[in-house]
């Protein structure tokens, strides 16, 4: 061998050695460090293999609990539907316990005192958010609020708060009852030519994703429909594909759809920055646009008032995809399970109307009258407790955290399972799984239960959900429009299967049977 041979071969051999090095670093190492760190606290879990840790079980248990025969039976004890293999560990590990997704370990949790030990002193700030996850959601949320870490997270939150605020959200409820009547005057169609039968799941997320991209990016712009046929787009090519979080190379695995997400992903950003540039100068001359990008930038140069902690049109692009991503399924699905358990329960169907009537009468649905709406607010906070469209909240610490006598060590992921949590009797009582809207009705926070953080439906903590104003505004008009134009009942093609894809749905639908009022 000639020496530049010789030098060639081994410069690619150290390259090799030092490749092989970080991978083993990053996906044996590191991992298996944290591990042992974490079970010096004594915690047990199931046993992981390389590189799937329990994956496999996770996939084949979901797998079997789909195809089950008992699906058609309407029960809502969902934990062992919706986290078959979480139910059964919780029976050998009890409720905290660790468990491998790919090559990392998270600290599971679905004991809500553990989980206020291990919270009460940890700031907003402090927090991060696992980084598997943001890797896997790095298309939808960027660096968006739901991601962003540290003096970052303060930044955001500080610009994005009042955009929420009772006063802004007034100004969205027209757009709101626009889109949902075009909803119903469908639906009124459909049932008026003999076909009552509506899957109302798909009807209610497009719905809430063209309102959500109204009061985003507003729409009506040259390029607000653009950036919404896209956004979808993206998300079914993202949630279409079998994932697995956390193995190495897992992109690899699905090509096709990763490419495609990327190249939607640089579309959307571009589309919206064309749009955030043509309102940043028009804003100028203009009052702003009453809708959340409206609202941001004006707060983003008040006077300047924000200095150097306003937004760059990048990180304002990631906060419009964060409000789509995180607010239109979400809200919707809280409507889909409000309708499932109100077809069930016809004499809350009743007791609604009437209130519609007693507090709204003839008048308009806006975000006035709907606030008091109260019977209906029992009503969205039972579902959300029963049905709760985020099924766990997900966050990394970012110091050693002291429980007791036990440290939670820098750097560990955390899983809340918030289905377990809100259907533990422990914490709620015999009737845990039974739909009773009237528990809110003297303990409007809580619901009656027993520990303040058993009922986390929008999460806890300086990180709580920023939109949860908006969906409970969204959430009434859209009931309250259906409530005074069909009484319904549900299909006996319905097929009781709620299942976990990023957010908790009915896998297969759900057809309802509508009758005009
Ligand atoms: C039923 C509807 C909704 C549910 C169940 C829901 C649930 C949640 C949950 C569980 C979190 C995590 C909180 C935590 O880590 O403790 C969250 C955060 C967030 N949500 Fe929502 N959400 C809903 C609607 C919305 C809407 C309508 C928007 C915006 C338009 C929105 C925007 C966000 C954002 C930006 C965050 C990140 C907050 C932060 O980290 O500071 N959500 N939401």
């Amino acid at each position: 061998m000639d020496l530049s041979l010789q030098s060639f071969v081994s410069i690619t051999l150290a390259m090799v050695a030092i490749v092989m090095g970080r991978l083993l670093f990053s996906w044996w190492i590191m991992p298996n460090l944290a591990y042992k760190k974490l079970k010096a606290n004594g915690f047990s879990g199931p046993k992981p293999s390389f590189p799937f840790g329990n994956l496999s079980d996770m996939k084949k248990e979901k797998k079997s609990e789909d195809s089950s025969p008992s699906s058609s039976i309407i029960s809502h004890d969902i934990h062992s539907a919706a986290f078959p293999f979480f139910a059964r560990w919780q029976k050998s590990h009890k409720k905290v316990f660790i468990y491998w997704l790919g090559t990392e370990p998270f600290l599971y949790i679905a004991d809500p005192e553990f989980l206020k030990k291990m919270t009460a002193d940890v700031r907003g700030k402090s927090w991060g958010k696992p980084t598997v996850f943001k890797n896997d959601r790095e298309p939808m949320f960027g660096n968006g609020l739901v991601m962003v870490e540290g003096e970052d997270w303060v930044r955001h939150r500080h610009v994005i708060t009042p955009a929420f605020s009772p006063a802004n959200l007034k100004a969205m409820s027209s757009l709101m009852v626009e889109s949902a009547t075009s909803m119903l005057d469908r639906w009124s169609i459909l049932v008026n030519s003999g076909k009552p039968e509506i899957d109302v799941e798909k009807e209610i997320i497009s719905t809430a994703g063209e309102i959500i991209a109204k009061t985003s990016f507003g729409m009506s712009y040259e390029y607000g429909r653009k950036v919404f046929d896209k956004l979808r787009e993206m998300q079914i090519t993202l949630f279409k594909s079998n994932r697995y979080i956390g193995v190495p190379f897992s992109n690899v695995l699905n090509p096709k759809q990763t490419l495609k997400a990327k190249k939607l992903g640089k579309e959307i950003d571009a589309l919206l920055l064309s749009i955030i540039t043509a309102r940043s100068k028009s804003s100028k001359r203009h009052q702003p646009q009453q809708d959340l990008l409206g609202l941001l930038l004006a707060e983003n140069t008040v006077d300047g008032r924000l200095g150097k902690r306003a937004l760059t049109s990048s990180e304002l692009v990631d906060e419009c995809k964060t409000f789509f991503f995180g607010g239109h399924e979400t809200t919707a699905l809280a409507v889909t399970w409000t309708l499932l358990l109100l077809a069930q329960h016809r004499e809350w169907q009743n007791q609604l109307r009437e209130e519609i009537r007693e507090v709204i009468g003839n008048g308009e649905i806006d975000a006035t009258t709907v606030a008091g709406l109260k019977k209906m607010g029992w009503v969205m906070n039972e579902v959300l407790r029963l049905y709760p469209p985020a099924p766990n909240v997900q966050r990394q610490a970012r110091h050693d955290i002291k429980v007791d006598d036990l440290v939670i060590p820098n750097g560990t992921n955390v899983w809340i399972d918030v289905v377990s949590m809100h259907h533990d009797q422990n914490h709620w009582g015999q009737n845990a799984n039974e739909f009773k809207p009237e528990r809110f009705k003297d303990d409007n926070l809580y619901g009656g239960c027993n520990h303040k953080m058993g009922f986390l439906p929008f999460g806890f903590g300086g990180r709580m959900c920023v939109g949860r104003n908006l969906t409970s505004m969204e959430y009434k008009i859209m009931l309250t429009l259906i409530l005074t134009r069909f009484s319904f009942s549900l299909s006996p093609n319905y097929c009781h299967s709620p299942s976990i894809m990023l957010s908790l749905r009915p896998m297969q639908g759900l057809p309802v049977i509508f009758e005009p009022l």
